[in-house]
């Protein structure tokens, strides 16, 4: 190794030769990229060419293979951002999410696709389903559980009319702040807009320090903090995007009640994506409603050592049948296990859905 250099010319020195080098391995990396676009291509014409079980991969082995002194998180963000722009060189990918600008859903696409996707905003969770079905965008994210409360309905029943599948899930640490304009009268604060999950997500904090003012629910955290721009007396609770794209200042931060607040977010896309090596899969399973149902449901699961990771009611819309359960379990549809568990859940059930199977978040 060369000995540490010590003054800061020397340092800077350094510094340059090192970007020279990393410049030359990143062209060479996307290189690559296009060339592996042309194999795909001379192998398939239709072929797709985002992989997510091949980006997890990349993601989690930088992840073991680093050593420091930056943590893994933030190296893997880094890759996370190559591979996107390498991504972008062989076909740039178009994302679907729940709008407007500046909601945690557009902060979860750009997580998981990297800034060089071409992000959509859509009105409503079902629009985003819509875009995605009918090709206007590849791939669409959806929120679909917040760890302080709970499941999102309406992603849930997307699932049940619709062809869509699941090809990813991002996990999002959701920070909430107290948003004003420069021209907000600070001590004068007698409103204050969000959405009402978020308020429910800050409801302590609320009610500690602005139990007087009227909390007004808007459709998102990014309309709330659109509104603030021109009311002198309003406040908006909104995350950081939001913050950022409406130029607002934070007079409070992380003021959501639980530290660990966070939410899953779901991709949705056309395509099944093979093994990862650490992989969930997502089913819809409608019930008859006969005694013992459930547990009849769950014994395969505990029979074959499988490790349910969630499993959620839904009342059937149909008639038909009188329960809808979601269920997520570790492992992939690919394995022999999950085939022969699958196998036995099929004889109990009166139906069931596959949504997907696909790579674990890894950021
Ligand atoms: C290069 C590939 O295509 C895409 C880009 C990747 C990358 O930059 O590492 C990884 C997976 C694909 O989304 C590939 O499939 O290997």
């Amino acid at each position: 190794m060369s000995e540490t250099p010590v003054n800061l010319d020397e340092l800077r020195n350094r510094i340059d030769a090192i970007d020279t080098e990393i410049l030359r391995l990143i062209s060479e990396r996307a290189t690559c990229a296009q060339t592996v676009a042309q194999v795909k291509t001379a192998e398939d014409p239709h072929a797709v060419f985002y992989r997510p079980e091949r980006e997890a991969q990349v993601l989690r082995r930088i992840m073991a293979l680093n050593a420091g002194p930056l943590d893994s998180e933030e190296m893997a963000r880094l890759f996370r951002e190559i591979m996107s722009a390498c991504l972008a060189l062989e076909q740039p990918v178009k994302v679907a999410y729940l709008g407007p600008e500046g909601t945690f859903t557009q902060q979860a696409a750009l997580k998981h696709f990297g800034e060089s996707a071409k992000s959509l905003p859509m009105a409503a969770i079902d629009e985003v389903f819509r875009e995605v079905e009918a090709g206007a965008a590849n791939y669409g994210v959806v929120p679909v559980e917040n760890s302080t409360e709970g499941v999102v309905n309406h992603t849930l029943d997307s699932f049940m009319d619709s062809s869509m599948k699941i090809s990813g899930e991002v996990v999002l640490r959701i920070h909430h702040h107290l948003l004003v304009s420069s021209t907000t009268r600070q001590d004068k604060i007698s409103r204050i807009y969000s959405h009402p999950q978020s308020f429910a997500q800050c409801r302590k904090w609320l009610d500690a320090h602005y139990p007087q003012a009227e909390r007004v629910p808007v459709s998102s955290n990014a309309e709330a903090a659109r509104l603030v721009k021109t009311e002198w007396h309003s406040a908006a609770i909104a995350g950081d995007m939001a913050a950022k794209l409406y130029g607002l200042d934070k007079i409070a931060e992380k003021i959501e009640d639980r530290p660990d607040n966070s939410t899953r977010f779901l991709i949705i896309g056309h395509e099944s994506v093979p093994m990862s090596g650490d992989d969930k899969t997502s089913l819809v399973v409608a019930m008859r409603n006969q005694p013992g149902a459930l547990h009849d449901l769950l014994e395969p699961f505990h029979r074959h050592q499988i490790d349910l990771t969630r499993l959620e009611t839904r009342p059937s819309r149909t008639g038909a049948w009188n329960y809808v359960f979601f269920i997520d379990f570790k492992g992939h549809i690919d394995q022999p296990v999950v085939v022969a568990m699958l196998e036995e859940v099929r004889l109990r059930a009166a139906e069931v859905k596959v949504l997907g199977s696909y790579p674990q978040g890894v950021l």
